[in-house]
């Protein structure tokens, strides 16, 4: 069975100009322990997709469609049930570790109160399971700097901090939304290789959202390509590299940097050029 199935789910905005659609119809499913990019430019609709499974939309969103989770809708489930889910079963990470960690408590007492919360941990035990969380996303010295603040990390070492937050509570899926956007391009290589391995270790399911083409290919099985709201591809990821069909798709991967191909100037996807290439 499928543990996540996204069928014809709707996003839309009340605002002072109208309603906005930012997701206008978004179907995938992602099987057990596999791996779905969601690919787009900035504004294509990728993050309230995301939002909406995760009860997180901003006040004046709403959405429609269905969402099931492990077999179970779960769109518009009450709070409290939906903040069961987002605990236990599904982990985010944002861009910005800023947005899940709280600058004024050290890493440990953010980490061994989950634990103690959600799996009846004592203490010491929540301790002694956060340092391991801390080595499995290699942060090097785990057991002296479990007790620093986030603010004594570099940007790469808070995000590996943030997975590890969001693995702690064993979630079956990972949602990472542009977890490497902040950082540099050789820090950006060593956490997707880290989710990928991780991913392995921990058995979850990850939906990698991101608007880099380029650091899709050999991590995630399939992508999905949105734009305004709407998928413009959704295949195997390898198939897509090879042979794109959307004239979108296309653009976006003309404008992912080679090694094997000295370029004078990285191109971009024009909005004339992505509105020709809109889905009918
Ligand atoms: N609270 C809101 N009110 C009105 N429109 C909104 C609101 N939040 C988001 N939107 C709009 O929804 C659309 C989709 O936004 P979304 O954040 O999902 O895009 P994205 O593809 O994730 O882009 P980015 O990478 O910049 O986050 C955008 O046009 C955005 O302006």
């Amino acid at each position: 069975m499928a543990l996540l199935e996204v069928k014809n789910l709707k996003v839309d905005f009340d605002t002072q100009d109208g309603v906005v659609h930012a997701v206008r119809d978004l179907s995938y499913t992602l099987e057990k322990g596999k791996t779905l990019a969601i690919v787009g430019e900035s504004g294509s609709g990728k993050t309230q997709g995301a939002f909406a499974l995760m009860g997180l939309l901003p006040k004046n969103g709403r959405a429609t469609g269905s969402i099931r989770f492990d077999g179970k809708e779960i769109l518009n489930l009450p709070l409290r049930e939906l903040n069961r889910y987002r605990a236990e079963r599904i982990g985010i990470i944002f861009q910005d570790p800023m947005t899940s960690l709280n600058p004024y408590m050290r890493i440990s007492r953010q980490m061994t109160e989950v634990l103690e919360h959600h799996k009846g941990m004592s203490r010491s035990e929540a301790l002694a399971e956060s340092v391991r969380f801390l080595d499995a996303v290699r942060i090097p010295d785990a057991k002296n700097r479990v007790h620093m603040y986030p603010h004594e990390f570099s940007g790469g070492m808070r995000q590996r901090v943030m997975i590890a937050m969001a693995l702690l509570c064993g979630p079956e899926l990972l949602i990472a939304d542009e977890p490497t956007t902040a950082l540099d391009v050789t820090v950006q290589a060593e956490i997707i290789d880290l989710l990928v391995d991780l991913q392995e270790d921990f058995h979850a399911s990850i939906i990698l959202i991101t608007h880099d083409l380029g650091i899709v290919a050999g991590t995630c099985e399939d992508t999905l390509v949105m734009f305004n709201g709407e998928v413009m591809e959704y295949r195997k990821t390898e198939e897509l590299f090879a042979n794109p069909e959307h004239a979108y798709t296309k653009g976006l991967l003309s404008a992912v940097p080679r090694l094997d191909q000295k370029v004078e100037r990285l191109s971009t996807v024009s909005y004339e050029f992505m509105a020709g290439a809109r889905k009918a």
